[in-house]
């Protein structure tokens, strides 16, 4: 690690941003079992942060308010992530995203730590084959802007989208992906339409109003309290749309301005104190994300 002793040392700072599917449309299985998406996502200036240090071996240290849920050991994807470069690096981790929450909290850690160990190596990024192997969003997280994504998440086509004011919700229950994925009945749903040039956030929400996602009615059965997440988000003054991120239990709300969201979240904070929210304009993060040198 840094100290005095060490002042040339370079450390690494990188931000993780919370991945959110706009809509999640599922329109087929592969024969391995995975399932083919067609999803538009965008990034949330809210999200975890990680440092990497030059070190002999490879170790992580997590910390922050939500760390608590997530594993320091080699099972972490921070870890499994770093390993790919083949060398020592002392890594931090302030979690601040719920684990398990279908918002890539883990995915976006492990694309953090791709950028930040590219920077602290001079290595180039790992194949396409080796980040997709970490997880099916890993991709999408590696350059956080929006974009629409099909195959299981590594077929990406960029999206130019207007800022959308939004707000977090979590009602602090885990929903583990695969079994959401498993109790989905119908497998091969219509796919996203041809994604037009949006006027304005107002005409984007508009559009998204007429998507889906499919995840959304499996989850809710699993954990219904996700019903009254979207219920409370949609009477939020302002809200123009409640809808699941990825495979939850994560809600988002969709405000015409970033005033209003920030209203929102306060008095959903007030009114609901054990859930954890956030909010911010979700977009385009990729300048955010950038792993800088101090
Ligand atoms: C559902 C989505 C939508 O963006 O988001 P999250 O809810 O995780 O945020 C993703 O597809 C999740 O991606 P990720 O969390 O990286 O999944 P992986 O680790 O690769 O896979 C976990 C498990 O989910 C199922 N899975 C995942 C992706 C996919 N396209 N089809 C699947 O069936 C499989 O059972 C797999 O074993
Ligand atoms: N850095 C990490 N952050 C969060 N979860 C992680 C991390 N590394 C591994 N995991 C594990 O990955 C699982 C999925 O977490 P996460 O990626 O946050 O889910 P989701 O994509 O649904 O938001 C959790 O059960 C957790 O134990």
């Amino acid at each position: 690690m840094q100290n005095r002793c060490t002042p040339n040392m370079p450390r690494i700072d990188v931000f993780a941003p919370a991945k959110v599917n706009l809509a999640l449309h599922v329109t087929g299985q592969r024969a391995d079992g995975y399932h083919l998406l067609d999803s538009l996502v965008a990034f949330s200036p809210v999200g975890d942060a990680l440092t990497l240090a030059p070190a002999d071996a490879l170790v992580l240290k997590v910390s922050g308010p939500e760390g608590a849920a997530v594993p320091e050991g080699p099972e972490n994807l921070v870890l499994k992530a770093a390993a790919l470069f083949g060398v020592g690096a002392a890594v931090t981790l302030e979690k601040c995203l719920p684990a398990a929450s279908g918002i890539g909290g883990g995915s976006s850690d492990a694309a953090a730590a791709l950028r930040g160990m590219a920077a602290l190596t001079g290595q180039p990024l790992p194949d396409a084959a080796a980040v997709l192997k970490l997880g099916a969003d890993v991709p999408m997280c590696l350059d956080p802007r929006p974009a629409r994504t099909r195959g299981i998440g590594e077929d990406l086509t960029p999206v130019a989208l207007p800022p959308l004011p939004a707000v977090l919700v979590n009602p602090r229950v885990e929903v583990p992906t695969p079994s959401v994925f498993k109790a989905l009945t119908v497998k091969d749903n219509p796919p996203l339409p041809e994604i037009p040039a949006f006027a304005d956030a107002g005409a984007c929400i508009g559009w998204l109003a007429d998507q889906r996602n499919d995840l959304q009615a499996p989850a809710v059965a699993q954990a219904p309290v996700i019903a009254e997440v979207l219920a409370v988000l949609a009477a939020l003054p302002g809200c123009k749309l409640a809808r699941m991120s990825g495979s939850g239990a994560t809600c988002f709300g969709l405000f015409g301005s970033e005033a209003e969201a920030e209203a929102a979240q306060t008095a959903l904070a007030a009114s609901h104190p054990g859930w954890w929210s956030a909010h911010g304009s979700l977009g385009d993060q990729a300048q955010k994300a950038a792993a800088t040198v101090r």
